[in-house]
C-alpha cells in the first residue's frame, strides 16, 4: 500500500522509504508521512542520521500533479501543501543529517526533496530535473533557490527554463550528486554518507546556506539579464519563465529565505493561471491517449514488431524509415527503381546527419541506425516482415494494387499500414481480403521529428493490430492517437478550415502578413501563409480538391496557389512564396506577391459589396480559429476521436497548436461555446456557409455544456470507431 515507512538500523541510520507507485509522486499523504517519520527520527535517541529513499526503482516523479487538477477545478489554492516548511526547516535545518538515495529519477518536488538533504547518492544514469515550467508553474518546494546553490546559476537556469533533465554522471560533475553507487550498493553507500556527516567525517552542507556557487552579484545580474531576454524571445506568452527568474533573482540579491518566500508567492499565483490549466490538461491528456476502450483493456499483449517494410522513399517514407531505424527496428525500404531507392537512402542519411549536426544524436548511434536499413526493389524481403507501411503518392489505384500485392508477399500476421493523409482506408484496402490487418499509420512531416502518430482504424481493423501499432509508435517515441476513418482523419480534417479561413480573409481584403503575425502572436510557430510556403504548394493543390468534394458547401477555394505556381513561385523550396527565403536570414514578406493576390481577389470576388472588410486583430484570429473549433465539433460528434482531449493532444503535437492553451477544444472551452457559436453565426450571415455553426456547437452553446464534456449516450451510437 502507498505510504511512508521508516526502519532504523543498528548503525543508527533511519531509512525513510516512500512508496507510491508508479512514480512515487509526492501526494499530500506522502508528504505528511515524510514529515511525520522525519520528526520521529529527529526525536529518537537511537537515530543518528536519516536516509530518504524511493521504493520500486524511482526516487520520486515530484509533487502529485493531480492536486493541480483539483486546484484548477475549484480555484482553491489551500489544497496545496505547505511543503516548504518540511523541506527548509524540518529537513534542511534539522539537527540530524539527511542523505537522499536516488534511483531511477528525481524530478520536480522529488529533486527538491533530495536537494534539501545534506548529500545525495545516486545510481548511474538517474534522471534529475526540475520540469515544473512545462506545467505552467515554477518549482515550489524551494527548487529556485536550491538548484543554483548546488550547480551554479547558469546551469540551474538552463535546467529550469528549458525543463532539461541531466543524468547522475553530469550531476556528479556539477555538484548536484555527491557519489554514484550501483543499485545494490545505493543504500549502504547512503547510510555511510549519512553517518560520516553525523560524525563529522564529511562536511554538513545545508544547501540554502551555501553561496559558493552563486558567483558575484554583478555576474549573477548579467546571467539573469541574458536569460530574461532569451525567455522573452522563446516563451513570450508564458508567464512562468520570467516569474521563475524573479524568484531566482530575489534569492541571489536578498538571500535564500527571501527567495523561498518569493517562490511560494509566485508559485501560488501561477498555479491558477490559464497557462498552467492548459499545460496540466495536456500532461494528463497525453497519457490518456494510451487508454483505448476494447483495445488496451481486454487483456491483449502486443506482438513484437522487429522488421518493417516501408514502401516509397519520398519525404514521408524516408522520414518514417528514419524514425524506425533510430529505434533499432530493421527496415526494408522498397522503391520502384534503383535511382529512387538511392534517393530514399540518401534522404535517410541526410535525416541522420541533420540530427547529428544539431547534437540530437551521437555519430556512432547514426552509424548503428543506418546498419538497420536495407534497400529492396521487389517483394522478396517482405516474406518475414511484421509490418508494412505504404508511403507512396496519394493515388488510389496505385495504393490498391500495392495492398493487393503485399497481402500475397507478406506473412499472414503482418500488419498492413498506409500513411495516407486523406484517402478512405476502406478504399485503399478494397482489393484485399485481410481487412482486419489494414490500418492507417499517419505520420506528420518531418516524420522522424514530429511526435504525433495518428492511428486510423476502420470498423474491421482488429484490436490486436491497433495495439501492435500503438506499441511500435511508443517504441519510436511517438504519441499514438487512435482516430476513426474519414477524409483527413482527425487533425487534417479539423484543421482544413485553418488554411482556408486565412485564404478567405485574404480574399476579403485582409493583408496576409498581418494574418501571419497575429497567428504567430497567438502562439503557433508560424502563420498559415508561411506554413503553406514551407509545406510546398503541391500539398495545397492536392488536398484542396479532396476537401472540396468531401465537405462541399463549407470549403473556400481560390486560384491563388495556381497563380503563384504560374508566376514561378513554389514557396520555400525555391525561395519565393508569400515570403522571400534567403540563406541565413529570416523570411521577409515579399511585396511582389501582392499583385498576384490582387488578381486572385478579383477572380474570387468575395468582398462584400466589392470592398475590403474591416476587422480587428482579435476578430482575425477568431475568424481563422473558430472554424477550426467548428470542424473539431464535427470530429467529436462523428466519433472520429475517442474523447475531446485526444484531439487536444493531436492539435498540439500535429499542428503545433500552443500546448499552454491546452489544445484546440480546451482552448475553445476557455473562450466559451456560446461566444464561438454566436460569432460564427454572425459571420455566416455576412460571409456565407464557410462559417455556419455545426449542430454539435449549436447544441452545446444553447445548453451551456462545454464542448469537451463527454457525449450523451443517445448520440454515442453514431460513433465510427
Ligand atoms: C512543488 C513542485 O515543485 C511541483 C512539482 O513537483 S510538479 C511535478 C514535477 N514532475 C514532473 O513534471 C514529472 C512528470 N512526470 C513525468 O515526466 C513522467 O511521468 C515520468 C518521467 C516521471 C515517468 O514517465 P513514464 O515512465 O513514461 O510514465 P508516464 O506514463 O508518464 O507516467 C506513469 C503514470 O504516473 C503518473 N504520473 C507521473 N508523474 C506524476 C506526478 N508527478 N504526479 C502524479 N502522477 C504522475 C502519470 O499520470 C501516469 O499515470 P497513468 O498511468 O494513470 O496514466
Amino acid at each position: 500500500m502507498a505510504g511512508v515507512t521508516m526502519e532504523v538500523g543498528n548503525d543508527g541510520v533511519a531509512i525513510i522509504s516512500i512508496y507510491n507507485p508508479p512514480v512515487n509522486s509526492l501526494a499530500i499523504p506522502i508528504l505528511n508521512g515524510i514529515n511525520q517519520k522525519f520528526n520521529e527520527a529527529v526525536k529518537r535517541d537511537d537515530v543518528k542520521a536519516v536516509v530518504i529513499f524511493g521504493k520500486g526503482g524511482k526516487f520520486s516523479g515530484g509533487f502529485d500533479i493531480n492536486v493541480f487538477g483539483r486546484v484548477h477545478q475549484t480555484g482553491d489554492v489551500s489544497l496545496l501543501p505547505n511543503a516548504i516548511d518540511l523541506l527548509v526547516n524540518t529537513i534542511g535545518d534539522s539537527k540530524k543529517p539527511a542523505v537522499a538515495a536516488i534511483e531511477g529519477l528525481a524530478l520536480g518536488g522529488g529533486l527538491e526533496l533530495a536537494m534539501a538533504c545534506h548529500a545525495r547518492v545516486a545510481v548511474p544514469k538517474a534522471q534529475l530535473g526540475l520540469p515544473e515550467l512545462t506545467l505552467g508553474i515554477i518549482p515550489g518546494f524551494g527548487g529556485t533557490q536550491l538548484l543554483p546553490r548546488l550547480v551554479g546559476l547558469p546551469k540551474a537556469i538552463d535546467m529550469m527554463l528549458l525543463s532539461k533533465s541531466i543524468q547522475s554522471e553530469e550531476g556528479k560533475k556539477l555538484g548536484l550528486i555527491d557519489e554514484i553507487a550501483s543499485s545494490s550498493e545505493l543504500l549502504n553507500v547512503s547510510r555511510r554518507w549519512a553517518l560520516d556527516i553525523a560524525e563529522r567525517r564529511k562536511p554538513w552542507l545545508r544547501t540554502l546556506h551555501r553561496t559558493d556557487k552563486l558567483g558575484s552579484l554583478s555576474e549573477a545580474r548579467n546571467v539573469l539579464k541574458m536569460a530574461r531576454q532569451q525567455a522573452k524571445k522563446v516563451a513570450p506568452n508564458m508567464p512562468q519563465h520570467q516569474a521563475c527568474l524573479d524568484a531566482i533573482e530575489e534569492g541571489v540579491v536578498h538571500g535564500a529565505y527571501s527567495g523561498v518566500l518569493k517562490e511560494t508567492k509566485v508559485f501560488n499565483e501561477l498555479v491558477l493561471s490559464d497557462t498552467s490549466k492548459g499545460l496540466v490538461h495536456i500532461f494528463f491528456a497525453q497519457r490518456t491517449t494510451s487508454k483505448v476502450p476494447n483495445v488496451t483493456d481486454v487483456g491483449l499483449k502486443p506482438r513484437p514488431v522487429k522488421k518493417v517494410a516501408v514502401i516509397g522513399g519520398g519525404l514521408m517514407g524516408s522520414g518514417i524509415a528514419t524514425a524506425l531505424i533510430l529505434s533499432n527496428i530493421v527496415v526494408v525500404l522498397k522503391e520502384i527503381n534503383s535511382e529512387y531507392l538511392q534517393k530514399g537512402i540518401k534522404a535517410i542519411e541526410g535525416n541522420l546527419r541533420g540530427l547529428v549536426s544539431r547534437k540530437k544524436l551521437a555519430a556512432d548511434k547514426a552509424e548503428k541506425a543506418l546498419s538497420m536499413l536495407k534497400g529492396a526493389l521487389d517483394y522478396s524481403e517482405f516474406r518475414d516482415v511484421d509490418m508494412v507501411i505504404e508511403a507512396v503518392i496519394e493515388n488510389i489505384s496505385l495504393k490498391q494494387s500495392i495492398f493487393s500485392d503485399i497481402e500475397k508477399a507478406c506473412p499472414p500476421h503482418c500488419i498492413l499500414a498506409t500513411n495516407t493523409s486523406t484517402i478512405d482506408l476502406n478504399v485503399v484496402g478494397e482489393r484485399t481480403r485481410s481487412q482486419d490487418r489494414i490500418v492507417g499509420a499517419h505520420f506528420f512531416s518531418p516524420a522522424h521529428v514530429m511526435p504525433l502518430l495518428e492511428i486510423v482504424r476502420t470498423e474491421k481493423t482488429s484490436a490486436q493490430v491497433i495495439l501492435d501499432l500503438m506499441t511500435v509508435g511508443k517504441i519510436i517515441k511517438k504519441v499514438p492517437v487512435i482516430v476513426g476513418n474519414c477524409t483527413g482523419f482527425a487533425v487534417n480534417r479539423a484543421f482544413f478550415p485553418y488554411t482556408q479561413g486565412a485564404q478567405y480573409l485574404l480574399h476579403m481584403g485582409v493583408d496576409p502578413f498581418r494574418i501571419d503575425k497575429l497567428i504567430s502572436n497567438f502562439g503557433l510557430p508560424m502563420g498559415p501563409f508561411q506554413l503553406q510556403d514551407v509545406a510546398g504548394y503541391g500539398v495545397a493543390v492536392a488536398v484542396k480538391k479532396i476537401f472540396e468534394s468531401a465537405f462541399a458547401g463549407r470549403t473556400f477555394n481560390s486560384s491563388l496557389v495556381d497563380l503563384l505556381i504560374k508566376n514561378g513561385r513554389h514557396g520555400k523550396s525555391n525561395g519565393k512564396g508569400y515570403y522571400i527565403y534567403e540563406k541565413g536570414s529570416q523570411p521577409k514578406p515579399d511585396p511582389s506577391v501582392l499583385p498576384i493576390i490582387e488578381e486572385s481577389r478579383k477572380l474570387a470576388n468575395v468582398m462584400p459589396g466589392g470592398k475590403a472588410i474591416t476587422v480587428s486583430d482579435k476578430e482575425i484570429v477568431e475568424m481563422i480559429l473558430f472554424p477550426v473549433v467548428n470542424e473539431s465539433c464535427r470530429v467529436l460528434d462523428e466519433g472520429i476521436v475517442i474523447r475531446a482531449s485526444d484531439l487536444d493532444v493531436a492539435s498540439v503535437l500535429g499542428m503545433s497548436f500552443p500546448s499552454y492553451r491546452g489544445g484546440v477544444l480546451f482552448w475553445a472551452d476557455t473562450v466559451g461555446a456560446d461566444y464561438i457559436y454566436k460569432s460564427l453565426k454572425k459571420w455566416s450571415e455576412s460571409y456565407g456557409n464557410f462559417y455556419k455553426p455545426s449542430k454539435y456547437l449549436e447544441e452545446r452553446a444553447t445548453k451551456g455544456i462545454p464542448l469537451s464534456a463527454p457525449k450523451s449516450i443517445a448520440s454515442a451510437s453514431k460513433s465510427r470507431l
